[in-house]
């Protein structure tokens, strides 16, 4: 649970309070409305100008920034992929978090969970775009961390595909107590969290469910 009060970015965040604590919340606005920024906050990769951003009552300020992305890991819109095989792309994360490594069937349960059905030892070169998404969404899942911060992770997948990987990801969090936090565009996945909509415009909240 995220509680922000009177947080000022720049002149881009100018959000007076806002609790985010459902399982699910989807983060939505007009393109440069400050979506991708507020994300940015809740796990220090951006340091707000003023104001407080608790997480569990703990002002996230005043915690080891490594440590806080242990517990808060962020997917940013153009994740990398490196060279090398699926299961080389699933296992970095872990290694640069100094985590043990996966078994193989740990990889293809996460890979089935992004409905990727490949091989880990697959080359990544010439998978799609909406399969690069899914493997990095994979990788991060990998980590077991208590809130993800997803910035628009369906973008390039089509209707159906979003559908399965969305409600795999809802249902993945409900199930262990974890938070998602998604900032999309996609009316379909807003839609399927009326209730949990944190509307952003111009750097402003407009609501979070029902406060409106
Ligand atoms: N580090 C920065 N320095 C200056 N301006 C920035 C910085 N980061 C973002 N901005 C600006 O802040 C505004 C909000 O950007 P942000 O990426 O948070 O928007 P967004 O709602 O996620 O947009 P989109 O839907 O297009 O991804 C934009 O006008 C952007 O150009």
């Amino acid at each position: 649970m995220f509680t922000i009060t009177g947080l000022k970015y720049r002149s881009i965040l100018d959000i007076q309070s806002l609790t985010i604590d459902r399982p699910v919340s989807c983060i939505t606005g007009p393109s440069g409305s400050g979506k991708t920024t507020l994300l940015r906050c809740l796990n220090r990769l951006c340091e707000p100008d003023e104001g407080v951003i608790l997480y569990n009552g703990m002002d996230i300020a005043r915690t080891d920034p490594v440590m806080l992305r242990r517990q808060i890991v962020m997917l940013g819109q153009s994740p990398v992929l490196y060279d090398g095989t699926i299961g080389d792309n699933l296992q970095i994360g872990l290694r640069f978090a100094q985590k043990p490594a996966a078994s193989r069937d740990r990889l293809l349960e996460v890979l089935a969970g992004v409905g990727l059905q490949k091989s880990p030892d697959e080359e990544c070169q010439t998978l799609s775009g909406g399969e690069r998404q899914r493997l990095c969404l994979a990788r991060v899942l990998l980590m077991d961390a208590k809130v993800y911060l997803l910035d628009e992770p369906s973008s390039a997948l089509d209707k159906e595909t979003e559908r399965f990987v969305i409600e795999n990801l809802a249902s993945f969090v409900r199930g262990r107590g974890k938070e998602l936090i998604l900032v999309t565009h996609s009316p379909e996945v807003a839609g399927m969290y009326p209730g949990a909509q944190i509307r952003l415009s111009g750097g402003r909240t407009e609501g979070y469910g029902d406060e409106q």
